[in-house]
Order: C-alpha cells, then sequence, then structure tokens
C-alpha cells in the first residue's frame, strides 16, 4: 500500500499547524506558558497546533472515522479562567485554517476547538489504523525560542507506515551550525516525511521546493562523529558511552525529535536518549521521528538492540534506552553501551 492520501493529508496538517506555531513562538511571553499537572509546560501553540491537525486530518480523510493518539486534552482549557486562553486558542485556529485556500471560509468556535483536540484521545494498540501526534514536541525548546517538531506518524496493525515531521527552526542543511552564523537565520524550517518502504525526504517549509532523499551518514571514523542528546538532561551514561567509542566532541544538545531528523540526514552519527530508570516514553514523542530515521537507512532500537515497539498503547513497552544511528555503527554503539552500563551498575 502506497499511502499516498495519508501523507499528502500529513504533511498538509503539520505545515499548517507549524505555521501556526511559528506565529505564536515569535511573540510567545513566560506569562503565556503554563505547566501541566505533571509539571511540564503547555502553550497556546501546543493546543492550536494539535486542532489544526485533528481538523485538517478529518477533512482530508473522510469519510474515514479518525483514531487519534496525542499529547495534549481539553482539562484545563475547559476549567473556569482558560475563557480568554480558549478564545485566543480558537482565533490562532481559525487564522491558520483561513490561511490556506482550501479553507478559507471555515467557522471555527471554541467548541470546534475543543472537540478537535479531545479527538486526540485514542489509546492506539495493535490492530486497526491510528494517527499519533505530538503537537508540539519540545515545548521547552520552543518557550527558549530554540528546536521544535510537530511529529505526526501514522500506525497500522501497531507498526508506523508514515512519518511527517515539520522542524521550523531547524537549518536546511544541518542542525550541526554555530549559532552565531547569520546565514543560518534566514535558512530555516525542514519538512521531513518517510512512507514505509519508501525512503525518506526533506523540503523546505517555505516554498515550493521539491522533496530531497535524505540518507543516513556512511561515516564509520567514530573520532570525527557527532552525537545528539537532549537538551533538558545531560546523562553522565552517554558521556561514558561517548568516550568508550572514541568520540571526541562535546554532545550537541537539541530539543525535540528534531533529533531524529537530525540523524536520518547525517547531520550527526549518534542520538542516545538514557532517561532515568522507570520513565516510560509516550509513542509520540518517537513515533515520526524513528520512520523517518529508518527509511533514511538508519536503526532505532534500545539497549538490547531491539526495535521500538509502538503496537503496546501510548506508551513505548522497551528496555532501557533508546539508540538512533546508523546500521555500521549499531554494533559498536551497543557494545559501548553494555560495557558502560555494566560498569556503572544499571541494568537494561
Ligand atoms: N524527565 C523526562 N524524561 C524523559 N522524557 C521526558 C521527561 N520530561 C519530559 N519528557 C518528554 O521528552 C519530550 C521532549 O524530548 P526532548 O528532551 O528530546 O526534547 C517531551 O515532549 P514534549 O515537549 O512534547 O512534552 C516529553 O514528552
Ligand atoms: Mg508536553
Ligand atoms: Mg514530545
Ligand atoms: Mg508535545
Amino acid at each position: 500500500m502506497s499511502y499516498e492520501k495519508e501523507l499528502a493529508a500529513a504533511k498538509k496538517a503539520v505545515a499548517l499547524a507549524a505555521r501556526l506555531s511559528r506565529g505564536v513562538q515569535k511573540t510567545l511571553m513566560q506569562s503565556e506558558v503554563w505547566t501541566k499537572s505533571n509539571k511540564t509546560p503547555v502553550t497556546a501553540a501546543d493546543y492550536g497546533s494539535q486542532a489544526v491537525v485533528s481538523i485538517v486530518l478529518e477533512r482530508e480523510l473522510k469519510p474515514v472515522t479518525l483514531s487519534l493518539v496525542a499529547e495534549e486534552d481539553t482539562g484545563d482549557l475547559r476549567k473556569k479562567g482558560s475563557e480568554v486562553f480558549l478564545e485566543g486558542i480558537t482565533k490562532l485556529v481559525r487564522d491558520t485554517l483561513a490561511s490556506d485556500e482550501s479553507y478559507a471560509d471555515s467557522p471555527i468556535t471554541k467548541e470546534d476547538v475543543l472537540n478537535a483536540i479531545d479527538c486526540g484521545k485514542s489509546q492506539g494498540g495493535s490492530t486497526g489504523c491510528h494517527w499519533v501526534l505530538d503537537p508540539i514536541d519540545g515545548t521547552r525548546g520552543f518557550v527558549r525560542g530554540e528546536q521544535y517538531a510537530v511529529g505526526l506518524a501514522l500506525l497500522v496493525e501497531g507498526k508506523v507506515v508514515v512519518g511527517v515531521m515539520a522542524c521550523p527552526n531547524l537549518h536546511l542543511s544541518s542542525a550541526v551550525v554555530e549559532k552565531d552564523d547569520k546565514s543560518c537565520q534566514d535558512n530555516v524550517g525542514c519538512l521531513f516525511f518517510a512512507t514505509t518502504g519508501s525512503g525518506a525526504y526533506v523540503q523546505p517549509l517555505n516554498g515550493n521546493s521539491p522533496p530531497q532523499e535524505v540518507r543516513v551518514s556512511s561515516n564509520e571514523n567514530l573520532e570525527e562523529a557527532k552525537f545528539l542528546e537532549s537538551y533538558h538532561m545531560p546523562i553522565p551514561l552517554h558521556s561514558s558511552i561517548a568516550k568508550k567509542l572514541g568520540i571526541t566532541a562535546l554532545p550537541v544538545r537539541i530539543d525535540s525529535q528534531a533529533k531524529y531528523a537530525a540523524v536520518s540526514r547525517g547531520d550527526a552519527e549518534m542520538y542516545l536518549r538514557f532517561t532515568l530508570a522507570g520513565y516510560r516514553e509516550w509513542i509520540w514523542d518517537h513515533a515520526a521521528g524513528s520512520i523517518i530515521t529508518t527509511e533514511a537507512g538508519g536503526v532505532v532500537c534500545d539497549a538490547e538492540g531491539t526495535p521500538l515497539d509502538f503496537s503496546k498503547g501510548k506508551r513505548l513497552d522497551h528496555n532501557r534506552g533508546i539508540i538512533v544511528t546508523t546500521k555500521k555503527l549499531k554494533p559498536l554503539i551497543l557494545k559501548a553501551v553494555r560495557e558502560s552500563m555494566e560498569e556503572e551498575n544499571l541494568r537494561v
């Protein structure tokens, strides 16, 4: 199956959500950052992006009934005192949809926005078709004015078959560029996508340039390799793995699934994610990124080398750690991971 219609719908949805989020990021003030009950940040862009993606998928894929597993819910938006915030989100969604010719005449009410966000309550699983959405991945990066992504994937019978990811602040040439390089500011905004068996591609978010295929790095010289990790949690184990591998460069810290995109494009050879023991990852933090990397010829696995399993509901069911790298480097990295974990008395 080619998933052409689904891919086209997903690209349209994600590109519009990225347009909404870019507008919000430009003017975002600290007072507009809310904190969810799990102590993580959320903004009008997280809610607005989820509503836009939900509405666009629903309209583009009619009459198919949408099953959407998405990060945000409307609990806080329905509370007393949230009326102005919700009004602002509704305006964002309305204006964003109206900016697309095909949706120019779309009256959108607050109720429509709440219903669209609530559409994301599906639980996923190993049967049927489910869309998986992270409306703003890397909200911490988004709030800092740095990297974030809009990640959308389609699961069929528990397997990711389509992935689309907008990285509105990612440089068109490489994720690993000097921050104060002026040319960077003018050349940012990437839309990555992949469908199973058909490769991974990138195109600029702005304009109509044709997509270009992306491939992971062919570099096998670890001394020259670059490695990525999350911005907010430097993990000592990552450093000992890198040292064992002979990687000399310091890790590049980037928020969001843009790290998967960077490995897919060959900007870096490795992304390590060893979170605290017991933390179970959400599928929306990895679904789009993982298919883009694997279709670019890369590998995504846990510390034992097992591929990630997206069929167990909203959380990944995997052993400790996530490793994103190239096929050639995988055995070397797994060996270094094993040895470092043993030395630090960590269990897989
Ligand atoms: N303590 C923690 N350990 C692991 N992941 C965490 C975490 N706190 C938040 N996250 C998840 O990590 C994601 C961001 O990943 P990264 O650190 O690579 O940017 C967050 O996505 P959101 O920003 O969509 O909430 C959130 O789901
Ligand atoms: Mg979040
Ligand atoms: Mg996320
Ligand atoms: Mg998110």
